[in-house]
């Protein structure tokens, strides 16, 4: 019997994030391993014309759920759907519904975030800071809260180069921070982020930090834990491996590359690709909400849930995989061949930019205006260069991550809660994880049938055959025009055109002379 799945039946369970991509694999193995679990409450707003209800509706009859609903058949019943919005004071939470999350909740997973890269620095304190301690004054208020769990990122300090598990403090205090923004205008705020977030690269990693920072100074006397999780990934093995539905860390990239948008990154092939499935970081999550309210620690422990240094792989290798799978498995209607490399300096990054993007987007915005279209690929390639700008930070460098806490609990898991909240990476193939990825972003995130691969194909080989006309025309073009224009140009033609002649006759001579 699992002492974790135990620990959770009969408990009332508070989520923020829910309807984000991890939040929605935590529901899912907790419904799964514990359905006999009381409650879980989320902390949901009403999102893209959708209301809670409707929101919360999609997520049980999406995929991700099936296997749920066979050993709990009334799930439905065990969310409970709480309007909040972390923008807002107590979360514009109605009165009622506060006082049953008060008095009910025993385990908080804090998973809501903005994980944009360009976000502005008010909003994402806003939500990363201001809430997160909003939260736990929430918290502090529940007689019956077991333990509290953070979730962070790896990249909090990415600053450093080793990374140990502890809190690490930034130069300005966070309640600064907050009370600054308030009177600040947005104008000013553009103005010294920059010299706020000192050498991290952007408003998310820094927010993280100061989040952190709030959770240690807010802590009082609750048993509180931080997760630190690096990129994470699809799904490993569970529910299903190759689970993804957004477009965060490598997925958007990966259908950048299948569909040959992306034809160069600047990237550092040795670099360590520091991925983490999202599985694994679930099971982490709920074997440390267990460990903490059980064995309710003297201090805050963070707990690093990374890769790197359990099964290392490198971006080379990772890339390698990716573009070998579209070999097997293409996406449909491709612009261009899936083909891409690593540059490794910013000259050839520029001309790689010019050439392999910016040229062929203009091109092909010309044949849509020439056949009365709409043209939209410059605007689709400045905006995947823009995300892939952002990316190159972390996929140029490596970072050691000390896992001494996340090792310690592995060792108090018995061999059950190993196997059932397995969150040992040393077990993971690569090669066979990556291909589970790419298939899972064709299946799940681009929703394409693998009974179209055939056709996928066939599209790959009719591009190759425009690449290769194209590129032939384009050679005899520019050679007709050196010709043209310079008499070295055209006597080395007439060498070649009377060498082929020579050789030809002399062929066609020694052959009629063998008959
Ligand atoms: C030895 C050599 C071997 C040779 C091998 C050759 C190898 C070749 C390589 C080929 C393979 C290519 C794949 C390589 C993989 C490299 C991956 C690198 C990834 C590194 C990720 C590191 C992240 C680590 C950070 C820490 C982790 C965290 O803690 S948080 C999670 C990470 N957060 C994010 O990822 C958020 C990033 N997103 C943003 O910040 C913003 O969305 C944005 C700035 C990217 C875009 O903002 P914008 O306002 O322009 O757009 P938005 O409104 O958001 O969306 C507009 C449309 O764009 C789509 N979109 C959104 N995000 C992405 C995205 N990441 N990629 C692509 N498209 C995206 C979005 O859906 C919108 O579309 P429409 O609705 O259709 O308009
Ligand atoms: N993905 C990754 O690679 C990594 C993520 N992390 C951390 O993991 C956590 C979860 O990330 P992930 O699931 O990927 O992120 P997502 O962007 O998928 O999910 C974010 C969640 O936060 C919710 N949220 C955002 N703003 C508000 C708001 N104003 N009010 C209420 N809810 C809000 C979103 O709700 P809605 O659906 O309404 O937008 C969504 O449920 C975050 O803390 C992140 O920092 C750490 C390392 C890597």
């Amino acid at each position: 019997m699992s002492m974790i799945a135990a620990f959770y039946g009969g408990k009332s369970i508070l989520i923020t994030g829910a309807t984000g991509f991890m939040g929605k694999v935590l529901m899912e193995k907790l419904f799964r391993t514990s359905p006999d679990l009381k409650v879980i409450y989320i902390l949901v707003r009403p999102k893209a014309g959708q209301t809670l209800q409707q929101r919360v509706f999609q997520i049980l009859n999406s995929k991700l759920f099936e296997k749920v609903k066979e050993v709990c058949p009334n799930v439905h019943e065990k969310i409970r759907a709480i309007y909040a919005d972390l923008n807002q004071n107590d979360f514009g939470i109605s009165k009622e519904d506060m006082q049953e999350l008060l008095s009910c909740t025993n385990i908080i997973f804090h998973c809501a975030a903005t994980v944009r890269f360009d976000d502005t620095l008010r909003h994402a304190v806003q939500l990363n800071v201001t809430a997160t301690q909003q939260l736990l004054l929430m918290a502090s208020q529940m007689p019956k809260l077991e333990a509290f769990i953070h979730i962070s990122t790896a990249f909090s300090n990415c600053n450093l180069k080793h990374i140990d598990e502890v809190i690490y403090p930034c130069p300005v205090e966070p309640k600064k921070i907050i009370d600054s923004l308030e009177w600040l205008d947005d104008a000013i705020i553009d103005e010294i982020t920059p010299k706020l977030i000192g050498d991290r690269p952007n408003t998310y990693t820094y927010t993280k930090a100061l989040g952190e920072m709030v959770v240690q100074q807010e802590s009082g006397n609750m048993n509180i834990a931080i997760i630190r999780p690096s990129i994470v990934g699809a799904t490993w093995q569970e529910p299903f491996p190759g689970w993804v539905d957004n477009l965060n860390g490598p997925s958007g990239l990966i259908i950048a590359a299948g569909k040959g948008f992306l034809r160069a990154i600047k990237a550092t092939p040795m670099a360590v690709a520091d991925l983490i499935p999202v599985d694994t970081v679930v099971n982490l999550t709920l074997a440390v909400g267990w460990y903490t309210a059980v064995h309710r620690p003297k201090s805050t422990l963070v707990y690093h849930c990374t890769s790197g240094n359990f099964n290392p792989c490198n971006w080379g290798k990772m890339g390698f995989q990716i573009l070998a799978t579209f070999e097997k498995i293409p996406l449909e209607r491709a612009f261009r061949r899936p083909y891409a490399d690593f540059t490794t300096n910013n000259f050839t990054t520029q001309y790689r930019n010019a050439v392999s993007h910016r040229a062929p987007a203009i091109i092909y915005d010309f044949y849509l205006r020439l056949t009365g279209r709409k043209p939209r690929m410059t605007k689709l390639m400045n905006r995947l260069l823009r995300t892939v700008s952002m990316m190159e930070y972390f996929v140029n460098q490596s970072w050691e991550w000390s896992t001494y806490n996340t090792e310690m609990l592995m060792s108090e898991l018995s061999p059950e809660d190993q196997r059932v909240f397995n969150f040992d990476v040393r077990q993971l193939n690569w090669l066979e994880y990556i291909e589970n990825y790419v298939l899972g972003v064709k299946k799940y995130l681009l929703k394409e049938d693998m009974a179209g691969i055939p056709e996928a194909k066939q599209h790959l080989k009719r591009l190759r055959n425009i690449h290769y006309l194209f590129n032939t025309a384009l050679f005899l073009i520019a050679w007709r025009l050196l010709i043209a224009r310079s008499q070295m140009a055209r006597n080395v033609w007439f060498f070649i055109v009377s060498f082929c002649y020579k050789f030809l006759s002399y062929f066609r001579a020694s052959s009629t002379l063998k008959v």
